[in-house]
């Protein structure tokens, strides 16, 4: 997109939104799964994205879009999306679709989030600012509760959700956020260097981050690199790379349970070697990673890296760690 200078910015920060659904009479029918592709592309063009490909198991369908990603299991909605899209646009539509075209009358749980954008005024205006995205959620949801972690004058990440006991089976999300990425790492995702999707994930390593997983991955003209990953039960990984040195991000987030992330960030870190980075883990009390978040608190440091912001949050139901690290 260009900015008022006339340069270009794509801005790689994701918008990501996670609806837990219900029926109210436990209609074991109700499946999201069954809603035909044609409504999910009507609600994309909403968001101002669309589906470039996708893999599915017994468990979810995984969806790598122009911008970002979507995942769909049985009662579990998420989506991602980056640049200028306009995600909070759909909500509305999306409650509404998914109580007529599938069943679930009910949302027991939803998580928006993000991370401060490098340029706000590029945006729509509903999404320049987190008082306006907050007033929209609230007007369609009682009980919606808003917070900012790390700096509000540097670099913040934003969460709305429901004060509400919420998703009761074991849930939890990892996401690394980085930026200030080294440029040669950042080389293979350009045609110039891979052939495709499958050989950027080769040659970058991120084959090797979790071993088994049935992957999806696109590799943009003339650079750009998105890929989800899954694993049966629900299970997800996703990546997303804008490699332009002047704006460059990449995000990594999953849903995988661990007891302890470390081994995971060094492989990732290991990967992007970003300049710096932030860390959310969100757990809820039924999940293996609940207790992950103790042992967050002790790393203050990390191979090249120092923290400057460690934030825990206590939710009815969840837990959460933020963290924000740079290069020592
Ligand atoms: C792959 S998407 C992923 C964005 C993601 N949220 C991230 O983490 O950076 C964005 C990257 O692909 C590039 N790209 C090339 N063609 C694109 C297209 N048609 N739509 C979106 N991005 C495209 C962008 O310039 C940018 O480098």
């Amino acid at each position: 997109m260009a900015t008022a200078a006339g340069s270009y910015h794509y801005e790689g920060t994701e918008k990501l939104l996670e609806v837990w659904f219900a029926s109210t009479s436990n209609d074991e029918t109700c499946d999201l799964r069954k809603i035909r592709r044609e409504k999910w592309d009507a609600l994309l063009k909403i968001v101002r994205a669309e589906i470039i490909s996708m893999i599915q198991d017994d468990d979810m369908d995984a969806y790598v879009l122009s911008e970002s990603s979507m995942f769909i299991t049985k009662k579990r909605f998420i989506l991602k999306t980056c640049g200028t899209t306009t995600l909070l646009l759909a909500v509305n539509h999306l409650v509404q679709m998914v109580k007529k075209e599938c069943g679930f009358d009910k949302v027991i749980d939803i998580f928006y989030s993000r991370k401060n954008f490098a340029q706000p005024e590029l945006q729509h205006h509903l999404h320049q600012s987190f008082d306006k995205e907050v007033s929209l959620l609230d007007d369609m949801f009682q009980n919606g509760s808003a917070y900012v972690l790390g700096r509000m004058n540097k670099d913040c990440w934003y969460l709305y959700t429901l004060d509400d006991c919420g998703v009761e089976q074991p849930d939890q999300t990892f996401e690394l956020l980085m930026w200030d990425m080294c440029p040669k790492s950042m080389e293979v995702f350009a045609m110039k260097v891979s052939q495709d999707g499958k050989d950027a994930t080769k040659r970058s390593g991120i084959c090797n981050i979790i071993p088994g997983i049935k992957i999806d991955d696109t590799l943009f003209d003339p650079c750009g690199y998105s890929m989800n990953g899954i694993l049966p039960g629900g299970y997800y990984i996703t990546i997303h790379v804008t490699p332009e040195p002047h704006c460059s991000y990449v995000s990594f987030e999953s849903n995988v349970p661990r007891a302890s992330y470390e081994n995971l960030i060094m492989k990732v870190l290991g990967v992007f070697n970003p300049g710096k980075f932030l860390m959310t883990v969100f757990a809820n009390s039924a999940s293996i990673a609940h207790g992950s978040l103790k042992q967050l608190e002790e790393i203050d440091t990390l191979e090249g890296y120092s923290r400057n912001d460690h934030q825990f949050c206590s939710f009815k139901n969840y837990y959460l760690t933020y963290t924000q690290f740079s290069k020592s």
